[in-house]
C-alpha cells in the first residue's frame, strides 16, 4: 500500500447506546466505499462471531480499512474501528477510541439519548476525540427528529446544524457521512520522522497465523522483518507479516505514520499481545511508551465445571483453553470442589460477558455445563494489617473479629466489596420504581437530572454485587423495558457481608456456599434449604439440609428417608420390565452428584445457581 500522509487519513470509530444500529451504518459504509460487494455481501459484516451474530450484539471490536476519492480527486484512507456497546465491554470502547481521532456519536432518533450514549460520549471526550453527531433510524414511524436533536443539543454538546439525520436502514443521506468524516474528522497527529511508536490495541488468535495484533502507528513507521520490543515485557518480536483488515488480512508490507492494521509476529499466547502496549523498533530505542489503557479487569467470578467431571474435564479443558485463545480478557485458573469435581474459575468482565462465555463454551464444547453463583471480588483485611482479595467464596472468612485486643494475625476484621457508579436513563414515570430497586439492592442517591420532559437520568453509587444479580432484568421488567444502564468501577466500600454454608447430612458442599450481605444472611439462607429440600428426592435414609454461618445453623430442612419404588406400576411378575427400570433408576443415579451418602440432582445446584431472589 502506498503510503498516506496523515493529512489523508482518518481513523474513527462509531460509538452509540446498544441497537441503536452501529452495525447497520458500519455495513452501509463498508458499501459506499465498495469494501462489501456481492460476493462477501452480508448483513453485519463486522460481527464476526457466531454468538454476535445470534443475540445480535457486538462483542469483539473488529476493524476495516476503506478508500474513498472525493470530487477533487483525491483519495483517503478511513479506518473504521467498531466498538462493541453493552455496559460490559466498556473497555474495549475507550482501547478502539485511543486509535481514532474522531467518533461518529450515533443516536436513534426515536430512542433518543441512553445510558450508553453518555457513558461513550464521556469516554470520547476524555480522549479529545471530535465528535461528529448522528442521528439514525429516521425512516421509523415513531421517529421524533426535533425532540431528539434538542436532546442531543443539550446533553451531547453539539450544535443543531451538525446533527446529520439518516437511516443507515434505507440509506436515506448515508451518502453524506463519509464526506462529513473527511471535512470534521480530524487526521492523526503522529510524527512522520520520529521512531516508531505502535499501539496494540486488539489481537486475537488465528488457528492458521496465530495470534494477531491489531496496532496504531502513533509515530514512525514499521516493515516486514523488522526487530519490534514490547515496551512492557521487553521481549523481541520479528515481524513476520504486515498488512491492513479490507475487510480480510491483506499484506501491506508496511504500516505509516497513523496507518491501523495489523501484525503477525512470533508471540505464541494471546496473553503476550498485551492491549495498551507499545511496540517499538530495536534499533530505535524510545524514551517512554504511549500512555497505556487501563487493563481489563475480571470484576465477575463464577465456577465452571463440566456435568461429568470424571470423564469430560479433559475435554472442558481443551475448550476453555481454545477460547481464552481468542478472549484474553477471561481470567482462568483451576478449582477443585469437594461436591463438583475438578473445573475452572473463571473471571469475566461482567454478566453479559460471562453469558457470551457460557454460550461459546456449550457450542464448542457440545454439552452443558454448570456454572457457580458469580460472585465479585472481595477485599478482606486481617489483623496484622494485610489484605487479601478474595474471589471464591470457599476462601471468605467465617467469621470477622470486632474486638480490638487479643487478636492475632490471622483474623480477619474488616470486608471491603467493589462498588460502581451507576447511570439510569428511563422514563420519569417509572422514576419511583427505580429509585425503589436502587434502594433495595443497598444503592445511595448520588445526582438525578431531567433529560427533558419526559426522562431522567439516574445516578446511584451501588454495590457491584448487587448489580450482577439480575438487576438488569428487574431494571428492564419494571420500566417495561425502557430503562438503560451503564455503570464505572468507583474502588470499593467497607460492608458487613457473611459466607453462607451449606451442610448436607453435616458434610459442607463447598459449591453451594456463597457470599450475601448480613442482613440477609437470614432470608437467602431459608431460601436455599427450601430450593435445595424441593430438588432432593427422598432417599433411603433421613437427609438433613442446613445453611450455617461459620458454626452456626440459621436454617434447616429434614427430608424424611423414602425409596421410589419406580416398579410399583409393574403389575404382575414381568421380572425383565422390572430389572429395565431399575437398572434405568441407576443410570438416572450417575447424573447425580454424591455429597456423602447422599446423592444429589444436577438440578438441585442448577436451581441454586439460579439468580432468582423470589420477587
Ligand atoms: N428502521 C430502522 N432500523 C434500523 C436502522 N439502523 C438499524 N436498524 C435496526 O436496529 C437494530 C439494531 O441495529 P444494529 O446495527 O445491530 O445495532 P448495533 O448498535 O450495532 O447493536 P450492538 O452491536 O448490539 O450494539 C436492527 O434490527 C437493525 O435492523 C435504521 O436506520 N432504520
Amino acid at each position: 500500500m502506498s503510503k498516506f500522509p496523515p493529512e489523508l487519513i482518518r481513523n474513527f470509530s462509531i460509538i452509540a447506546h446498544i441497537d441503536h444500529g452501529k452495525s447497520t451504518l458500519a455495513d452501509r459504509l463498508l458499501e459506499e466505499t465498495g469494501v462489501l460487494t456481492g460476493k462477501n455481501n452480508r448483513s453485519q459484516f463486522l460481527d464476526k462471531l457466531k454468538v454476535e451474530q445470534e443475540r445480535g450484539i457486538t462483542v469483539k471490536a473488529q476493524t476495516c480499512a476503506m478508500f474513498y476519492t472525493t470530487d477533487d480527486g483525491k483519495t483517503y484512507l478511513l479506518n473504521l474501528i467498531d466498538t462493541p456497546g453493552h455496559v460490559d465491554f466498556n473497555y474495549e470502547v475507550s482501547r478502539s477510541l485511543a486509535a481514532c481521532s474522531s467518533v461518529l456519536l450515533l443516536v436513534d432518533s426515536s430512542q433518543g439519548v441512553q445510558a450508553q450514549t453518555l457513558a461513550n460520549y464521556y469516554l470520547a471526550i476524555e480522549q479529545d476525540l471530535t465528535i461528529i453527531p448522528i442521528m439514525t433510524k429516521i425512516d421509523q414511524q415513531s421517529s421524533q427528529p426535533d425532540v431528539i436533536s434538542a436532546q442531543m443539543e443539550q446533553l451531547l454538546g453539539v450544535e443543531n446544524k451538525d446533527i446529520l439525520p439518516i437511516s443507515a436502514k434505507t440509506g436515506i443521506n448515508c451518502d453524506q457521512v463519509i464526506p462529513r468524516i473527511i471535512e470534521n474528522g480530524s487526521k492523526p497527529s503522529g510524527l512522520v520522522e520520529a521512531p516508531l511508536k505502535a499501539l496494540l490495541f486488539d489481537s486475537w488468535y488465528d488457528e492458521y497465523f496465530g495470534v494477531i495484533c491489531m496496532v496504531y502507528v502513533v509515530d514512525g513507521q514499521l516493515k516486514i522483518g523488522q526487530t519490534l520490543i514490547s515496551a512492557y515485557t521487553k521481549k523481541a518480536y520479528e515481524i513476520l507479516q504486515v498488512g491492513i483488515m479490507h475487510p480480510e488480512q491483506v499484506v501491506t508490507n508496511a504500516l505509516f505514520t497513523g496507518q491501523v492494521g495489523y501484525i503477525v509476529c512470533n508471540m505464541r499466547t494471546a496473553a503476550e499481545a498485551r492491549v495498551g502496549d507499545t511496540l517499538y523498533r530495536k534499533d530505535q530505542p524510545i524514551d517512554k511508551p504511549l500512555p497505556g489503557f487501563k487493563p481489563a479487569k475480571p470484576m465477575v467470578f463464577a465456577g465452571v465445571f463440566p456435568l461429568d467431571s470424571e470423564n469430560d474435564f479433559d475435554k472442558l479443558k481443551d475448550t476453555i483453553e481454545k477460547l481464552c485463545l481468542t478472549d484474553s480478557s477471561v481470567h482462568i485458573t483451576r478449582e477443585n470442589s469437594g461436591a463438583l469435581g475438578m473445573g475452572f474459575r473463571c473471571g469475566f468482565l461482567g454478566l453479559l460477558h460471562m453469558d457470551v462465555f457460557k454460550q461459546r463454551l456449550e457450542q464448542e464444547f457440545g454439552t452443558e455445563t454448570i456454572i457457580t453463583t458469580p460472585t465479585v471480588v472481595y477485599k478482606v483485611a486481617y489483623a496484622d494489617g494485610k489484605e487479601k482479595l478474595v474471589e471464591n467464596p470457599n476462601e471468605f472468612p467465617d467469621s470477622f473479629m470486632t474486638r480490638k485486643n487479643g487478636l492475632s494475625a490471622n483474623d480477619a476484621v474488616a470486608v471491603y466489596e467493589p462498588i460502581v457508579v451507576a447511570t439510569i436513563v428511563c422514563p420519569e414515570k417509572y422514576f419511583l420504581s427505580v429509585i425503589n430497586l436502587c434502594n433495595e439492592r443497598r444503592g445511595e442517591q448520588k445526582d438525578i437530572v431531567n433529560i427533558d420532559e419526559d426522562r431522567v437520568s439516574i445516578h446511584y453509587i451501588m454495590p457491584l454485587n448487587e448489580i450482577i444479580h439480575d438487576f438488569f432484568d428487574r431494571l428492564k421488567s419494571l420500566t417495561q423495558g425502557y430503562a438503560t444502564l451503564d455503570y464505572e468501577e468507583s474502588g470499593y466500600q467497607q460492608t458487613e457481608m457473611v459466607k453462607l454454608n451449606v451442610m448436607i447430612n453435616k458434610e459442607s458442599v463447598d459449591a453451594l456456599s456463597f457470599i450475601v450481605p448480613k442482613d440477609q444472611s437470614q432470608f437467602k439462607a431459608r431460601e436455599i434449604v427450601e430450593k435445595l429440600r424441593k430438588q432432593i428426592s427422598r432417599q433411603m435414609y433421613e437427609v438433613s439440609i442446613q445453611c450455617a454461618v461459620g458454626v452456626k445453623v440459621i436454617a434447616s430442612e429434614t427430608l424424611k428417608a423414602f425409596r421410589k419404588d419406580v416398579t410399583a406400576k409393574c403389575y404382575g411378575g414381568d421380572i425383565t420390565r422390572k430389572r429395565k427400570l431399575l437398572d434405568k433408576q441407576k443410570e438416572g443415579k450417575k447424573k447425580m452428584k454424591q455429597i456423602g451418602s447422599v446423592h444429589i440432582p444436577q438440578e438441585a445446584f442448577l436451581s441454586v445457581f439460579k439468580v432468582d431472589d423470589g420477587k
